[in-house]
Parts: C-alpha cells; structure tokens; sequence
C-alpha cells in the first residue's frame, strides 16, 4: 500500500514536471523567430518524426538531399537532459500525457468486455521520436515467412536490418545476420528477473529452439534484445536525425500537417500544417511528401487531402480529389490475453519495492543497469499453432514474458493505462495474497483475421478520428488465442517453471463466472473479456499490386 503512494506521489511529481514542460515548448514555440518555410523549397517533406520519419528523414539527408521533417509534437521535454524520459521502466508514465496522441476505439462489440465502455486506449507518440519514446524496445525482426508473403526476400530485409544496427549483444560476433556499426544500438537485457531464465530453461524441456530468433528464420524462444544503449532508451530520431552533422535536414516540431497540397495533375507539391499558435502554413517540395504519420496520422492526412473513400469524404464534407476506396481500410492490431493469467510463489528481482530504493537509480544513472533499466518484457517466443503451417505460413502466435502484470503497481497506474473497470480491478486483478506474485506470458495474435477500420470524425483536421479495430469478430481469432493459453499452460507444467511455483491463476475472470473454470467456453470468454493490444496499429494504407492498394510496392 504504502509502496503504491509512493509510486502515485513519484507518478503526480512528474506529471507536473511534464506539464510546466508543456508550457516552456509552447512559449519557445510561440514567441521564438522561425525561418519562413514558405519561402524554401525542399526535395522531399518527411511527416511525421517517429521511428519511420526519424530513419527516413535521416537517411535521405545522409544521401544529400534538401528535408523539411515536420512532426506533430514537441522536441523531447527539457528535463529529458537528465535522461529522465529515456528510462525504460517509466515509459508507461508518459501515456496520457501530452506526449501521447491519447486515442481510445470505439466500443468493441466481441472483445474488450473488463474495460470501461468495452474501448481499447491506444497510446500513440506525439513527440520527436513518436511511439519509439513510448515503446518497450523489443527488438524483434519479421519472421522470413512474414516477409516472403508481401513479396521481398529475406536476404535484402536482412541487408537493411543489418545496415542500420548497432549491435552490442551477446550476437555482436555473428557478422552473417547482425552488424556492429550501424547507428541503432540493440543491445542485450541488462538486468533480468529471473523469470525469463525458468521460461527459456522450460522452453527447452518442451523441445522448442533457443537463441537468436532476428536471424528471422527460427521460431522458439530468446531473451529479448532491446533498442537501448547502456541501459537507457534509444529511439530512432536519437539513432538517425542526430548521429551525424546534417545541416540539409531541417527538423520542425509543433507542426501538425493537415493536408498534401495537390497540383491539377494531382502530384504532391507541398503540405500544409499548424503551428501551436493555430497559424497556416505551407511548405514546399521538389520531389514529393513522404508520409510517416503512422498508422493513425498517415491516413488522417490521406483523408482530409481529399484521398480516400469517395462516399465517406462526402459523407463528412471534404472535396474528393482522387478516390482511394481502402484508405483507413484493412487495420489490423495484434490483439493479445493473459495478463496475471500465471501466478508464482516466489519473489522475482523485479518487483515495486526494488525499483523504488535509491540504489536502483544509482544503478541505473552510474552503471547503465538496475530495474530501472528493465524494459517490462525479458523474453519473447514465435509458435506455430494447429491453424498454421510452419512450412508455408510464419508463426501465428508470439509469447511475451512479463515478470509483472497489471498487479504490478498495485493499481496506481497501470490499470488507468488501460481503462480497466474498477471492479475488475477489485474482484480480479488486486487479490493477491502477499506470497502470490502475479506474472504474464501475453498471448499474441500475429496474424488477425479480423480487420477494422479508421474513418474521420469531420473535416476538422485536429479532432481525433474513430477507430475500430473491430477486434475477435473473426471467430478464428479467438481460436487462435486459445491455443496461446494452452501453450502457456504447458510452460506451468513443466519442471523448471515448477521451481517458481508456477501455476494457472485460479480466480475466474469477471463476467465468464458461468463457465466452468480452464473448459474451452471458460477461455472463449476469458480472452473476449480480457482483449489487450500489444501497439501495433498497422494497415491503413495498404500496400498491394491492385488498382485499389492505397500505395505500390514502391509506397508510392
Ligand atoms: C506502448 C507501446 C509499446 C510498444 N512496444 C514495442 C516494442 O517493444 N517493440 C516494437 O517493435 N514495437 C513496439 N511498439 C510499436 C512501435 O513503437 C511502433 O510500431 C512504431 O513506433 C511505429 O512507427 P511509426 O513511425 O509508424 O509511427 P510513430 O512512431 O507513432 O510515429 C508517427 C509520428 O508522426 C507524428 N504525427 C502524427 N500525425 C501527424 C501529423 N498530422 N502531422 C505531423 N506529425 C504527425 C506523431 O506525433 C509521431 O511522432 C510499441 C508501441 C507502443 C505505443
């Protein structure tokens, strides 16, 4: 209890520091002289500076052209000096705060049934570096399967995965499938619970691979290598927009795009945007604007331009310039179940009351290492479930091992993160006795049956549009998950998770009370009630050969 007060008081300190941060970026912006973009003519217009913006903006300066990046939000807080926003334990401190776009779904009708008004929140970043500032830094390449099913060869994945890494892992010497020079560094766990120890050492019991699973060609298990550099964060725009002097590459942040400028044969020539102060303005480009917008923003920016569906653009009053039927079409989210679905009865390295000792930050500030070093997750798995074919398909199902779950602050911020119902939280989730230690193994859905959509709210281009994931409508979905939990329940049988004590937690979820407890309706309902995403909005603007792909293979 008095350790939750604690992490509360830590949790509101830094929400004030954020929101006096707020204030400094936008008096700096509001009453700093700019450089009259309007007047300049750049090659290309990169939108969006998250972790695709960042590499490509970079990369294209690198190569000498002339860019205009334009991102949304803030550059990072001041006090991101003291490397406070770049510690991997508090990134879920920065969602719902200014640095998060704060989107929440529409109520979801077969999923999602424990949170408030059955919706999904989805963080996204809104700051130079985008969800990258957010994000647990898995590092965790396409499966070769994955790659071959959208046309390109595992081989050239491999040379740009390769070029960009800085790899300084325990892999560092496997010149055939990483690289020690590139400017993103990947680096190893440096501080592990002890969880993913017992979770690789039952992996190997149940005759699964273990090692490295970014040679892209393995299913199995690994302990995760993160995007950090000496045990802090390392998002793309600290890889790609600082690593060298680019003084082609101009960076512009509060700038929220609202549209691309068409000329009459329809080519991009420009976008428009705003500042914080809500004035216009407008750039220009030579060669064309690069949208990087992310899964949200990029057709947001597609729809109020006038591309999209003619009927919906009609339908909300924006003029249609050229009619693209799947823009905001075919999203697709890794949908995923099970936390605090395992139970231990032994106390873990990684726990509140660690991570709150001022050794931890002395660790941590000093050493590069400690729990605040610790990214949330420690090892990951890719399987073949009975609805795949491990000769033809990729895997189906990603295993993630959490040595905490939502028990885990005891509900001073987690669950808020989620919207999880308070009685949920009440009759679920905070009923732990003090030997009990509540862990996940989430259950990932890689590949969803079930697609959803974005449409626009209006023509206002500032109001957040309605997203529907439409999560579990596909019933092979929810089949899908459930060979999830029972891989899940063969790791609890096994001899090294024995060690733990682990076991299947026994409390029925709320609202599946009917249904007898580990029987198939009982999971059937658990994981329509227990419905998370794992961030990976994906889809929006489609990539295809056909007519009606919103881009070619070329993204164009
Ligand atoms: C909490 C969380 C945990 C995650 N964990 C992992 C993980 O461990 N491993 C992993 O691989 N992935 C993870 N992801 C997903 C990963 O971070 C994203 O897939 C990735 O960052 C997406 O990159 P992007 O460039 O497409 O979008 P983003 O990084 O979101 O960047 C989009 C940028 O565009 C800006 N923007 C949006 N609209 C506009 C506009 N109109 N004008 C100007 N700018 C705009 C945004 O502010 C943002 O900076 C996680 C995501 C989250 C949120």
């Amino acid at each position: 209890m008095l350790l939750g007060v604690v992490f509360r008081l830590g949790a509101l300190a830094l929400s004030l520091l954020i929101s006096v941060s707020t204030w400094s970026n936008y008096i700096y912006e509001r009453f700093s002289t700019k450089s009259a973009e309007n007047d300049l003519l750049y090659d290309f217009i990169v939108v969006g500076g998250g972790s695709a913006g960042s590499t490509v903006a970079g990369r294209l300066a690198q190569n000498g052209f002339n860019i205009l990046l334009l991102e949304a939000g803030g550059p990072p807080p001041w006090w991101a000096t003291l490397g406070t926003i770049d510690i991997p334990i508090f990134g879920p401190l920065w969602q719902r705060t200014h640095l998060d776009w704060s989107y929440t779904t529409v109520p979801q009708t077969h999923s999602c049934g424990v949170f408030k008004d059955r919706a999904s929140l989805w963080p996204r970043g809104r700051v130079l570096g985008g969800s990258g500032r957010l994000n647990n830094m898995v590092y965790l390449r396409g499966h070769e399967k994955d790659w071959e099913k959208w046309g390109f060869s595992q081989s050239s994945m491999l040379h740009y995965f390769k070029k960009s890494e800085l790899h300084m892992g325990c892999y560092k010497y496997d010149s055939q499938h990483h690289n020690s020079d590139g400017w993103l560094p990947v680096s190893d766990m440096s501080m592990t619970s002890g969880l993913s120890d017992a979770v690789l050492s039952a992996a190997k019991e149940l005759g699964y691979f273990v090692g490295d699973l970014n040679t892209m060609s393995h299913t199995g298990f690994m302990e995760v290598q993160t995007t950090t550099f000496n045990g802090a964060r390392f998002s793309a725009d600290a890889a790609f927009l600082y690593s060298g002097k680019l003084p082609n590459l101009h960076v512009r942040t509060n700038s929220h795009v609202s549209q691309v400028i068409l000329n009459k044969n329809n080519k991009a020539k420009g976008v428009e945007f705003y500042n914080l102060d809500g004035q216009q303005h407008y750039s220009k480009c030579r060669h064309g604007v690069i949208l990087s917008a992310g899964a949200i923003g990029s057709p947001m920016i597609l729809l109020h331009s006038g591309i999209g569906p003619a009927e919906h653009l009609s339908e909300i009053g924006i003029p249609v310039k050229v009619p693209s039927p799947l823009v905001g079409k075919n999203l697709q989210d890794h949908a995923s179940t099970g936390s605090d679905l395992v139970l231990l009865n032994s106390s873990l390295s990684l726990s509140l009351p660690n991570l709150v000792q001022l050794s931890s930050f002395w660790d941590y500030f000093f050493m590069g290492k400690g729990p605040l070093a610790h990214g949330g997750c420690e090892a990951t798995g890719l399987l073949h479930t009975r609805f795949a074919n491990p000769r033809e398909d990729p895997p189906d199902i990603q295993l993630l091992v959490l040595p905490a779950g939502q028990s885990f602050d005891e509900g001073s911020l987690l669950r808020h993160n989620m919207g999880l119902q308070d009685e949920v939280w009440d009759n679920y989730f905070s009923l732990k006795t003090d030997t009990d230690v509540g862990v996940t193994i989430l259950v990932i859905l890689l590949h969803p049956w079930s697609h959803g959509e974005l449409k626009l709210k209006s023509a206002n281009p500032l109001e957040s549009p309605l997203i529907n994931p439409k999560y579990l409508t596909d019933p092979r979905d929810v089949e899908t998950l459930i060979e999830g939990i029972y891989a899940v329940k063969k790791f609890i049988q096994t001899k090294a998770m024995a060690k733990l004590g682990a076991r299947l937690n026994p409390k029925h979820m709320p609202g599946c009370e009917m249904h007898e407890f580990d029987s198939h309706d009982y999971w059937v309902c658990y994981v329509k009630m227990l419905t998370y995403t794992v961030y990976h909005p994906a889809g929006t603007c489609q990539m295809g050969p056909e007519r009606k792909a919103v881009v070619d293979r070329s993204f164009r």
